[in-house]
This record gives C-alpha cells, structure tokens and sequence, in this order.
C-alpha cells in the first residue's frame, strides 16, 4: 500500500481511483464495511481503492484544543487499512486553508485532477468544504460534471455496546473513557489499542516482583479509565500476555498519571526506549488505594493470575 502526505506525493502515472474520504479514526466494523466496498468496487472497475483522510483531526484546526482522543495515530491507521486491502490513503495536512477551500474546489483538486477519481462512495451525512457547505447531493451533482459517481452507503451497524447505539468513533471514545473496554473491542472488531515510548518512572516496580513498562501514550491518545486490565503489551514484534495499570498510583500518593503494563512471567526484559503497544482486553476492577504494600501485593498477584487466564 502506498502512504502519500499531500497532493505532491502522488505518482504522476497514477490511474484512477475509487475513493472515500474521511476520518476513520479506528477504523472500526462500521468503517470496514465502507472501506470494504471501496476495495471490491475498486476490483470490479479496474481502478485503485484510495482513502483519503486528515492529519491533525479537521476539529483541532476549527476549534484548537478540541482534538478528539484518538483511538489509532495515523500509521496503525494506515495498517490497518492496508489490512483490508486498500492501495493507498492520502493523508491530507489539515490546515487553516484547507478549511476554507470551497466545496467545488476542493472536488476539483483533489478528487479530480489529483486521483482521477471514478468512484466516490459516502455515507449519507458526509460533508465537505468551507462551513461544511458540500453534501452527498452537492458531490453527486458535481460528479456528473467531472466524471466521477457517487455511491452513498446507509450503513448502521449496531451490537449490544453502547447499548445498541449505530457504532461510531465517538461511541468507541465514550467506552473507553468509561473502562469498557469489552465494548470498545465488539465495536472496533479487535481490542483497543494505544502505544508510545517506553520511559523510567519510579523505578519501584522491580523491587515489587512486577516490573512495570510505563507507556508515554502519543499525544491525544484514547487512554480507558483508571484502574486494571488483562491485555498484551506488544514490543519488538513479540505480543505478550500483561497486566496493565492505569491511574497515579494512589498507594504511593502519586499524582501522574500513567499506562504500565507488566509482562506476565517474562524476566530479563529491557523496553526502554522502544515503541510499544498495548492492547486492553478486558477491565479487572478500579485502582485502589492500599493500607500497605503487602495489601497491593496480594491484590496484584489476584490481577495476574487472572490476565494470565484470560490472555492464555
Ligand atoms: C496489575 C497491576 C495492578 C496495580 N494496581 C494498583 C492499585 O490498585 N493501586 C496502586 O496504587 N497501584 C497499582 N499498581 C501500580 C503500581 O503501584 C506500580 O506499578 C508500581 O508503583 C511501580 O511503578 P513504577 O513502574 O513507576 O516503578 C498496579 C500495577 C499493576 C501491574
Ligand atoms: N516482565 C516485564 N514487564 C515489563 N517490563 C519489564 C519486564 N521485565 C523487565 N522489564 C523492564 O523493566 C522496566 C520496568 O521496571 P520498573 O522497576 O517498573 O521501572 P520503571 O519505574 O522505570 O518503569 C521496563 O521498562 C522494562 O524495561
């Protein structure tokens, strides 16, 4: 799969494409199901399937300080996109022009003299251009102009998270934030995942018998609510089962708030330093804050034994 940042990365020779533009922060089964379509559509007419999509989110550009948490940075976005066969996705710099750039132009630009575009397909609330003037009627229209179709799929997947809810980005962020990480994983068809660098924290993990990796999550990334999970911390290509814990560390008064997770039984481990990923099964219970060390102890042994049972 090719990944372009920006009009000017894309191959001069390229031929033409089906498209879908749009956040799909997560690509969760909702967005599947689209970017399914584009790929069997793509197949079917000879043409590429391409995804086109923002960076930082069009919020943050709009209204700064906004900027959603994010369920996947743009390059595990784009792996998983690649998963479902897509040729390339686009990644368009978000910028204060960007924004004002009328509905036609932009079509023209990019949908037009950038990637050819035969096929377009949308759901039916997307809207596009200054002021979000350019809907699904105003792009079919200019799609007779200029060669292209429109495709608008009405899809509403639903499941028991959230209560039933059509799922959406936003439902897979009110789960996380609430610790139902259950939820979030029937919603995005794989467990929610976040990453970043491996730093020191207080260096106290070791000498508790449970080593701890603290995670410098990515900015803007969708942290699950405080307390303890059964997971997998994945480094080095090596996805291994853990306990993770989210919170301050009240038991020792602490006041930031980190992600750790603890490879279970693995010894000898150095992470510092390297990108990690940690992927939250299920949620144990919330953190607490223990009369002694011996009382965590005993209560950490307990969230072992059972992530090791549920990730074996
Ligand atoms: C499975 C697990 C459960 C934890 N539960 C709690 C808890 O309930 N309360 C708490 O204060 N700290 C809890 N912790 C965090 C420990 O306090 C923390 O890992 C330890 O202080 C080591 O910190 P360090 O990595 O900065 O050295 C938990 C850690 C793990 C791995
Ligand atoms: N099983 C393990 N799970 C997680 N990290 C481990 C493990 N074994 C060794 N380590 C290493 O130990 C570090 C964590 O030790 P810890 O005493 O908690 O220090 P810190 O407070 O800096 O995180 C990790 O960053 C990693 O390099």
């Amino acid at each position: 799969m090719q990944r372009w940042r920006g009009l000017e990365e894309i191959p001069g020779d390229w031929g033409r494409s089906v498209v879908t533009i749009g956040s799909f922060d997560g690509v969760h089964l909702g967005h599947q199901l689209v970017i399914d379509q584009v790929v069997n559509r793509a197949r079917e007419l000879d043409a590429k399937a391409v995804v086109v999509t923002f960076d930082p989110h069009p919020s943050e550009v709009l209204r700064p300080g906004s900027h959603p948490p994010l369920l996947a940075p743009h390059p595990f976005r784009a792996e998983l996109l690649a998963a479902r066969g897509v040729d390339a996705v686009l990644v368009l710099p978000f910028t204060a022009e960007l924004s004002q750039e009328s509905p036609q132009d932009f079509v023209r630009r990019v949908l037009v003299e950038a990637l050819r575009a035969r096929l377009v397909i949308e759901g039916p609330n997307f809207r596009f251009g200054h002021r979000a003037a350019g809907n699904v009627a105003l792009l079919a229209e200019l799609g007779r102009e200029d060669d292209f179709e429109v495709e608008v799929l009405d899809l509403k997947v639903r499941g028991t998270a959230g209560g039933g809810e059509p799922f959406s980005s936003t439902l897979v962020r009110r789960l996380v934030a609430e610790g139902d990480v259950t939820g979030a994983a029937e919603v995005l068809g794989r467990p929610h995942r976040v990453e970043g660098l491996v730093v020191r924290g207080a260096q106290r993990g070791r000498d508790l018998g449970y080593p701890t990796a603290n995670v410098d999550t990515v900015a803007h990334s969708a942290v699950p609510a405080d307390g303890v999970y059964a997971g997998w911390l994945t480094a080095a290509g090596d996805r291994m089962p853990a306990a993770i814990s989210v919170g301050t560390n009240p038991t020792f008064d602490g006041t930031a708030r980190t992600v750790e997770a603890y490879a279970i039984d693995r010894v000898g481990l150095d992470l510092y330093g390297l990108h990690v990923a940690v992927e939250f099964l299920a949620f144990l219970r919330g953190m607490e804050k223990f009369d002694s060390i011996e009382a965590l102890l005993d209560r950490m042994a307990d969230d072992v034994k059972q992530a090791r049972e549920m990730t074996g």
